[in-house]
């Protein structure tokens, strides 16, 4: 699913036979239409996941645990951030017969991860990885060194027909392969100092909701979580 203030992906997975499901990356705003989404498709949804503390929107997780009752909320414990669950590199998050692998993907922020599907036929990159792109290393602790790394050992080594799902897109693509990016993507096919020197030198505009968004991710985008 799209939302398209912040231009990000919400992935929802789910297991046909089990019902079991996860959702990754909800917003806040578009919440109320994937708890609809989810009660239509009959699903039961166990987790909504965050790639990292987003800077640019609220997440739609701490929303959905009180829209769907049952849902657990969860972001990498290096985030810093509330949630019910926290997860580590290597963690594995189960719904029916699936699970993610979980593998940390730091330096667009320290808490980033990517989540692996369990037969690696797809990753949800979060920002470390975009389409012909990569998440910014310029607020959040971002380190440009970390994420050329992490993309290239923890991305790169994936298959090469592995679908690649990123959390946003400004040009509207929707998916690409572990090929593809390894090949054609204009940043990470540099070196290792071309690249630090390309995102050093990047001047983007910060992002509009920067200063709402990432105090609240850091309380799942609520006030209080019960203890
Ligand atoms: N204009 C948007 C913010 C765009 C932006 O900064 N995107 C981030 C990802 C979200 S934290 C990013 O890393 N972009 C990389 C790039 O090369 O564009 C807004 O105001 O929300
Ligand atoms: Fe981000």
């Amino acid at each position: 699913m799209f939302e398209p203030v912040s231009c990000t992906y919400t992935y929802l997975l789910g297991d046909r036979e089990t019902r079991e499901a996860v959702l990754i990356d909800p917003v806040l705003e578009t919440a109320p239409r994937d708890a609809q989404l989810v009660k239509e498709l009959g699903l039961r949804l166990l987790y909504a996941v965050n790639t990292h503390c987003h800077a640019d929107h609220i997440t739609g997780s701490g929303a959905l645990r009180s829209l769907l009752p049952g849902c657990q909320s969860v972001i990498s414990r290096l985030s810093g951030a509330q949630a019910d669950l926290h997860i580590e590199d290597g963690d594995s998050i189960r719904f029916g017969r699936f699970a993610l692998e979980t593998r940390a993907s730091p330096g667009h922020t320290p808490g980033c991860v990517t989540f692996v599907l369990n037969d690696h036929s797809m990753a949800f990159t979060g920002d470390a990885l975009l389409i012909r792109g990569c998440g910014r290393t310029d607020f959040q602790q971002g380190c440009a060194k970390t994420l050329y790394h992490s993309v290239h050992k923890k991305i790169f080594t994936l298959p090469g027909e592995c679908l690649v799902y990123p959390a946003h897109d400004y040009h509207g693509l929707t998916v690409s392969t572990v090929e593809e990016e390894r090949t054609l993507n204009p940043r990470l096919t540099l070196s290792c100092e071309e690249f630090v020197k390309l995102m050093d030198n990047l001047n983007l505009p910060k992002p509009q909701q920067i200063d709402v968004a990432v105090p609240a991710n850091m309380r799942c985008g609520v006030q209080t979580l019960p203890s």
